[in-house]
């Protein structure tokens, strides 16, 4: 039974893997006291942890210092590598790339036989584009929506309102609607713009993942959800490596 863990900047996903069965599941976040809220088996039965992280190293190595306090067996943290199973990284030094943007490419790769894009709209917005070859094109990092709500709330002055996560991107007739219509425009033209680059560069598939990919989905993303794609992509690379 194995741990597959998938720390990002706002909240920590966990999963308890069996033979490829999914046992349980969880979302905490790092700062919790207990990060993996509801992980119920005796963790000493597991075999392995497997981490997928963006956190900073001091959340990282906290996160270490609680799983070891739990379970004996090894923890294994993995990051972005140059090539792996015919996916190759567009970055000339693939450890800058984040962990969960390689895990979330490779578990697309896999499940996918053509050309794709992988949209994690975390606490980041992340846009990669991979050739039918396997070939990683490149990708965009954009603020997240809660990002850019603090943004607007700290640095403009005047701009008092109440977020809400509307769809709407008709123009907005106060601070609020100005503010939150204005968010649901913004994203609704990166769908388009993915939309756009996935044609122009033959890319016939897009998968979202992430906490706000019901977001982007209803504001028109012409995507598959795979809020898993991050812990997928990390447990069929520990599978590989552990089988060596
Ligand atoms: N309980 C929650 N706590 C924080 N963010 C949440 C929660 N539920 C949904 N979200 C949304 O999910 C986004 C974070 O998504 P997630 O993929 O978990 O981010 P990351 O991988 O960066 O940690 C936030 O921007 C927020 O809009
Ligand atoms: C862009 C990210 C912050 C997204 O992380 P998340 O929003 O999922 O927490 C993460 O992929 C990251 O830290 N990347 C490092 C820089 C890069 O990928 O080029
Ligand atoms: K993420």
């Amino acid at each position: 039974m194995k741990l597959l863990i998938d720390a990002g900047n706002s909240r920590l996903k966990w999963r308890l893997d069996q033979d490829g069965r999914i046992l349980e599941q969880g979302v905490g976040t790092l700062d919790d006291a207990d990060p993996l809220p509801g992980l119920s088996i005796d963790a000493r039965n597991l075999t392995g942890v497997a981490v997928s992280t963006v956190a900073s190293e001091e959340r990282r190595l906290n996160l270490m210092e609680q799983l070891s306090a739990r379970t004996a067996a090894p923890i294994r943290f993995y990051w972005a590598e140059t090539r792996r199973g015919g996916l190759v990284n567009a970055y000339a030094d693939p450890r800058m790339m984040g962990a969960d943007r390689w895990h979330a490419m490779y578990g697309a790769w896999r499940s996918i036989n053509a050309g794709f894009v992988v949209v994690d709209a975390g606490s980041a917005v992340t846009v990669d584009y991979v050739a039918p070859s396997g070939q990683h094109l490149g990708g965009f990092i954009l603020p997240g929506l809660h990002m850019m709500l603090r943004s607007l709330k700290s640095d403009a002055a005047r701009i008092g309102f109440d977020p809400d996560q509307v769809l709407d991107t008709r123009p907005g007739k106060s601070t609020g609607e100005c503010v939150n219509h204005g968010l649901a425009w913004l994203s609704a033209a990166v769908v388009d713009q993915i939309h756009k680059d996935a044609q122009a560069f033959g890319l016939d598939r897009i998968v979202v993942t992430g906490g706000d990919a019901d977001r982007l989905l209803g504001l028109g993303l012409s995507a598959a959800n795979r809020p898993q794609l991050v812990l997928d992509g990390l447990a069929l690379i520990d599978n590989e490596d552990q089988a060596q």
